[in-house]
């Protein structure tokens, strides 16, 4: 008799969208619904701050330090047999980073769920809807053309953000993604709200759409209008996958020796150059008496109080594109030093 298959949600989009806010609401309805879901994290900095936002009892694999699509080739099919084998889950979610390409991920699943009771389920990509729109009417550049392979992609598109957007603005980026993915259903969301019986509907859908889906999205990606870095001196250079890099892209992990003041932090970062587009950390303040989850999203600025789980040292990841590590580092080692002296005066 066939194994029951482990069903597996891959959440897309970029930096920032609003992945992290999605998968904490599914993992408590599916939790409230009495199934056991399960969560491989992918972070490119080094330290995870998002799974802080996950409950403790959620079995959760994490991948850091890079980009499941293409760096750590093969972890994620180690991390999906573990947690199978280990945890029983009932479904998967994998969180991708933000500057994932879905496709080499789906491909990965895919090949995993040949030796492992897996199955992929559905892609789910939340969008950053003002941010799209202003790369749409500006820039167009390699950030665009990512988010537009992620839209691709989704079996479920979340236009997230439309709090900070007016109607009219609204039907613009509608129409966009509908053009780019008329196969996946387009729902306006606020932080990433759902009715999650949706993603039920995904699961009871299965396969067949996906199939169709993907190779709608592989023909696309196909015709060259992505904007990856192609590795073409990679050793599998004739096997089916597109391996690209991420060279473009990079990230500054940040651990704080002392607490820093919050409005010196928020003016810092306030000026941060416009190259550094997302950011996040576990920070002590010298003028709070608790500990804050700050987050950086295409320009806003949040902090939210927070009781780590574990040992979690004062650190924040920086990422961006070509931007100077070093003047990022030397603006928050000179907000340390004059915090320090000012704790000490
Ligand atoms: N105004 C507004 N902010 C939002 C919305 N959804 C999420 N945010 C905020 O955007 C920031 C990033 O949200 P996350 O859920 O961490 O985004 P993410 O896609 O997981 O980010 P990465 O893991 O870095 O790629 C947080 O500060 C959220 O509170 C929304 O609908 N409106």
């Amino acid at each position: 008799m066939s194994q029951k298959r482990v069903t597996v949600y891959i959440l897309s989009g970029f930096l920032g969208s609003g992945k992290t806010t999605l998968l904490t609401k599914a993992i408590d309805h599916f939790t409230e619904a009495g199934r056991k879901p399960a969560v491989i994290m992918n972070e490119i900095g080094e330290v995870n701050l998002d799974g802080q936002l996950v409950a403790n009892e959620v079995p959760m694999s994490e991948l850091l330090g890079g980009c499941i699509c293409c760096s750590s080739r093969g972890d994620l099919a180690t991390a999906l047999n573990e947690l199978v084998t280990g945890e029983q889950p009932d479904l998967i979610f994998i969180e991708s980073t933000g500057i994932a390409n879905p496709l080499e991920i789906i491909d990965e699943v895919t090949d995993a769920s040949l030796i492992i009771p897996v199955e992929l389920k559905a892609v789910i990509t939340v969008v950053d809807a003002p941010q799209l729109l202003e790369l749409n009417r500006t820039s167009r550049g390699k950030t665009y053309r990512l988010m537009k392979e992620q839209i691709r992609c989704a079996n479920l598109l979340l236009l997230n953000k439309t709090d900070l957007l007016e109607e009219v603005a609204l039907q613009e980026v509608d129409a966009l993604v509908r053009d780019w993915n008329p196969y996946a259903s387009v729902l306006f969301t606020v932080f990433s709200q759902i009715d999650m019986r949706l993603i039920e509907v995904l699961e009871e859908e299965g396969q067949a759409r996906n199939a169709e889906q993907a190779s709608h999205a592989h023909a696309s990606h196909d015709e060259g209008e992505h904007d990856h870095d192609h590795n073409h001196d990679h050793a599998h250079d004739n096997d089916r996958h597109h391996h690209h890099s991420h060279s473009h892209v990079m990230a500054y992990t940040h651990f704080f020796e002392r607490a820093v003041d919050s409005n010196a932090f928020e003016e810092l970062v306030s000026k941060l150059p416009q190259e550094v587009y997302r950011a996040k950390g576990i920070l002590s303040f010298s003028d709070t008496s608790s500990r804050f989850l700050f987050q950086y999203a295409y320009r806003e600025m949040d902090f939210v109080k927070i009781t780590p789980k574990g040992n979690v040292p004062d650190v924040a990841v920086f990422i961006g594109e070509n931007f100077s590590k070093d003047a990022v580092r030397s603006a928050l080692l000179k907000l340390e030093s004059i915090s320090g002296m000012a704790a000490n005066s």
